[in-house]
């Protein structure tokens, strides 16, 4: 890899990549409203919980909002197996540019501020400066975007970055139209995902 080539570019995203948004969701719903119906993980489908808690019962989507809108909760995320790992060996590899790429809740109050602190505390203080918050993250530029969501659309209906799907309980269901690609795990070859695309 010569050092004239541009570094690769890469966007991880926060919420069921980095952090387990639906481990601590379920946890959570299960100790507040233990009386009610719940979503395990192996039924999670389609990105957004509360729209298959809404189609449980429709008080449900307020109950299982109300969870993840609660102060702390955001904080308290645990790290996805291998994810810590994976991103500071990436900020240590040559030619290579990572950035945390995440999306703030349209409810903001807390989520915001506590997502800098879990980089903070999980990651250092060197990381939050690679925070990129964005509710449209078709205008950020980069060659990769690590990312649970199974569509992601915005502004931009081009965006440079390819989306490489991150699996997690909503989406391992999908099946992907060719040429779209799967990152299964931190335990998969992400490596192997940053290479491909250098030789593009
Ligand atoms: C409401 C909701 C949010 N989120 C995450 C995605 C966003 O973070 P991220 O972009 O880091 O994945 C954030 C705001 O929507 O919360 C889910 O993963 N599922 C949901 O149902
Ligand atoms: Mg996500």
């Amino acid at each position: 890899m010569g050092s004239a080539a541009a570094p690769l570019r890469v966007l991880v995203d926060m919420d069921g990549v980095l952090a387990d948004f639906e481990g601590a969701v379920l946890r959570e719903f299960r100790a507040r409203f233990p009386a009610e119906p719940r979503v395990e993980l192996e039924e999670r489908r389609g990105f957004s919980v509360r729209e298959q808690y809404r189609s449980l019962r429709e008080d449900l989507a307020a109950k299982v909002a109300s969870v993840y809108e609660s102060p702390g909760f955001f904080l308290d995320l645990d790290p996805v197996p291998g994810a810590l790992e994976a991103v500071q060996e990436m900020l240590q590899m040559q030619d290579t540019e990572v950035f945390i790429c995440t999306s703030p809740l349209r409810n903001y109050e807390h989520c915001v501020v506590e997502k800098y602190k879990w980089v903070e505390k999980h990651l250092g203080p060197k990381f939050v400066e690679r925070i990129i918050l964005t509710r449209d993250k078709t205008m950020v530029a980069a060659d990769l975007l690590f990312d649970d969501k199974d569509t992601i659309q915005g502004t931009e209906p081009n965006p440079s970055w390819e989306h490489i799907l991150f699996t997690c309980c909503h989406n391992r269901h999908i099946q992907l139209p060719a040429p779209r690609r799967r990152l299964h795990s931190w335990a998969d070859d992400w490596k192997a995902i940053l290479e491909s695309k250098r030789r593009q």
